[in-house]
């Protein structure tokens, strides 16, 4: 567990979706999504359940001010990871809402959750090759601190990107 907390991660889905996220402690994320239905999303302070499956699998998590519902297994030793979104059937139909800096947005994201549908939901669930792994300690703000951007990976995974 001591491994997992601490770690910042880059990861593209099956389905070509590219998320990071950064373990910030034992119950907080901060994650920033790169390419997929919501790109451009980026959220910190997301609190969630961590739990270790057995050696080296992690399982993370939560459910969001959107209603979304997520669950993540990541299985470092292999360098990949499954995934799996419950999106509310409104995220789908007004993406556009969600992508933003949520916490700036709370009251936006448990008004839509309520004024749109929920059902069906449309569950995603896909496995992920890990691109980038680095773990950068506990509760740093710096690690997920703004928006994403064209090419932001990238630059991550080259070493380029913090200052
Ligand atoms: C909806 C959030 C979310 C964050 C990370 C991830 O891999 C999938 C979904």
């Amino acid at each position: 567990m001591k491994n997992f907390i601490g770690t910042q991660m880059i990861y593209t889905y099956a389905n070509g979706w590219e998320y990071e996220i950064y373990i910030k402690n034992e119950d907080t994320v901060d994650y920033r999504i790169h390419s997929g239905m919501v790109g451009g999303r980026w959220v910190k302070e997301q609190k969630m359940h961590l739990v270790e499956l057995t050696k080296g699998v992690y399982k993370i998590s939560w459910t969001e001010p959107t209603g979304t519902d997520v669950s993540l297994n990541f299985m470092l030793e292999d360098n990949k990871m499954h995934g799996v979104i419950f999106f509310p059937k409104w995220v789908h139909d007004h993406s556009e809402i969600t992508v933003c800096y949520q916490n700036d947005y709370i009251d936006l994201m448990e008004e839509s959750r309520e004024k749109y549908e929920t059902y069906p939901k449309d569950v995603v669930d896909e496995f992920a090759a890990i691109t980038y792994v680095k773990n950068v300690g506990v509760n740093n703000e710096n690690i997920i601190s703004e928006a994403p951007y064209k090419g932001m990976s990238d630059e991550i995974r080259a070493g380029s990107f913090y200052k």
